[in-house]
């Protein structure tokens, strides 16, 4: 387990830049358990072409399928992954002074050529999402690969960042745009927002 110190790096980061990476989140077999699992989940067709918004159909603006993690029955490797998840969001949420109440995580897989165009990760009407959080399940992603995360930064410029097994990538939610670029190979991950309570929400 890594110390918490990275998570109050993290906190730091977040608080002057509004995202950031964080190596160490979880230990090289437990980050390949879950991108094991992830795989034999797509294997086994257990994962379902992703929709945007209240849209039925599939979009034309992303291309992965994605698996939602049940709160009731997890998996080991889906259970380690929450609790560790649930540390960083109380760690966060006291740091930043945000109430964060919990943290709702899927499996995606892109296929090659596959990626998600640009978005900002708050549903319509909703801004219940505060902190996007990335893992990234591919072992021995090259440059090549392609599939970075395009994140656009507030003067204009961009940052991509590779899908490299272990890296966890932080962003708040309402601030920054991104995209998904195509990779030439399976590119998975887990994708997680941590969440306040809908504002005019019952207390
Ligand atoms: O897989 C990624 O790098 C990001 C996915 C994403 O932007 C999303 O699911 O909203
Ligand atoms: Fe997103």
């Amino acid at each position: 387990m890594s110390p918490p110190f990275c998570f109050d790096a993290a906190a730091s980061a977040l608080a002057v830049d509004g995202w950031c990476m964080l190596p160490g989140l979880l230990d090289d077999a437990q980050t390949r358990a879950l991108g094991a699992e992830c795989a034999a989940m797509h294997d086994t067709r257990q994962l379902l072409p992703a929709r945007t918004g209240s849209s039925r159909t599939a979009s034309a603006l992303r291309g992965d399928s994605i698996h939602w993690f049940a709160t009731d029955a997890p998996t080991g490797p889906q259970q380690v992954f929450a609790e560790r998840m649930d540390a960083l969001r109380q760690r966060l949420g006291r740091e930043l002074m945000l109430s964060l109440v919990d943290c709702e995580s899927h499996y995606a897989m892109y296929r090659p050529g596959a990626g998600y165009a640009r978005h900002l990760d708050r549903l319509r009407g909703s801004d219940t999402r505060v902190i996007s959080a990335v893992f990234y399940l591919n072992q021995d992603w090259l440059d090549t690969d392609g599939g970075a995360l395009r994140l656009y930064l507030d003067d204009g410029s961009h940052r991509d960042i590779l899908p490299r097994a272990g890296d966890l990538l932080l962003f708040l939610s309402g601030r920054f745009e991104h995209e998904v670029l195509p990779a030439t190979r399976d590119r998975m991950s887990i994708a997680s927002w941590m969440r306040q309570r809908a504002v005019g929400a019952d207390a």
